[in-house]
């Protein structure tokens, strides 16, 4: 128990808590920590939509090489951010019990725009494809940053309304008193939960860590990632997943979903399987997608998002 577990975040105050609530919980373990923000790439670039940068993992690319490197143990990430694929050598080495998994929508008090014409802000193409599908004649702006700045962005400009997630703004006491839950909305793989990365050879570091996973949450967010590591081979699109497990029929109960980027086109699967189905739902589902028009969407949206 000697060693000092340095534990590798993004500086915002999200990703801070997050890492603190790791930290914690490892002290509470009998481990000693330390807490390394390090700045990434996601956060710089402030003024290019998430998906005109090309790539997935802009997030957490900068910690994964201060792991390989050494500089950090283990690295904390909300789990939807993190790619489905892990860089070689690194990996999931806890997933912590998953928060509000549900997206809402922040508004300034008057929603009967919700009713007519309507303009909300978003960055992330799975929120505003499914918007526009709901509201096709609303106006979504695109919104980036991290959740404070976002929230700010908010109130300076006139938008009616923007999507958060949850977990996030609860997490940091930010939620204010004025929002709608989204629960028709289908929010991204993983989404609301915390996601430990380690290096697969770092033996004493995976056995404390693996102390602080929850079986279900990694389980649902198996699901999830598979789903849309079926369906995406690389990407970033509009796609949703939600895995929910029912104790008291032992099923577990998942819903996915694939948009064209302008809401027009939309294709949805919900499935109810028995629990020891688990390993091939999120394959399953994503397949029956691809063979039912998702295949020629999914080019489309390559090519669409190809910089
Ligand atoms: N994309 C940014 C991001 N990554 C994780 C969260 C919040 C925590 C979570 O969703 O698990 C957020 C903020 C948001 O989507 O509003």
């Amino acid at each position: 128990m000697s060693k000092t577990i340095k534990i590798g975040t993004r500086d915002s105050e999200l990703a801070l808590w997050q890492a603190n609530t790791v930290s914690k919980k490892l002290n509470d373990l009998g481990y000693k920590t330390e807490i390394v923000p390090v700045k990434s790439d996601g956060d710089i670039i402030l003024d290019k939509p998430l998906y005109e940068l090309g790539i997935t993992g802009i997030f957490t690319k900068t910690l994964d090489v201060a792991m390989i490197s050494g500089k950090v143990d283990i690295a904390v990430h909300s789990m939807k951010d993190v790619p489905t694929a892990l860089p070689q050598g690194i990996v999931q080495a806890a997933v912590l019990q998953r928060a509000n998994v549900l997206d809402l929508l922040v508004h300034k008090g008057d929603t009967d725009f919700l009713n007519s014409n309507g303009t909300i802000a978003t960055g992330s193409l799975r929120r505003k494809a499914q918007w526009l599908n709901k509201y096709p004649t609303h106006k979504v702006e695109d919104l980036r940053g991290n959740v404070n700045t976002r929230m700010q962005k908010l109130k300076d400009n006139n938008w009616n309304g923007a999507i958060f997630a949850a977990a996030g703004l609860e997490r940091i006491n930010l939620k204010p008193s004025e929002f709608i839950n989204l629960d028709w909305m289908i929010p991204a793989p993983a989404q609301g939960a915390m996601l430990v990365v380690a290096m697969e050879n770092d033996n004493f570091v995976l056995d404390a860590v693996a102390q602080l996973n929850d079986i279900e949450s990694e389980i649902t967010t198996y699901i999830e990632r598979q789903f849309l590591r079926t369906l995406e081979g690389g990407c970033t699109a509009p796609i949703g997943a939600i895995a929910k497990y029912n104790e008291h029929d032992d099923t577990l109960h998942f819903k996915g979903i694939l948009l064209s980027l302008d809401g027009k086109q939309k294709f949805e699967i919900e499935k109810t399987v028995p629990i020891n189905e688990w390993k091939k739902l999120g394959f399953y589902a994503a397949k029956e997608i691809l063979e039912n028009g998702g295949e020629a969407l999914m080019k489309e949206l390559k090519e669409q998002l190809k910089k």
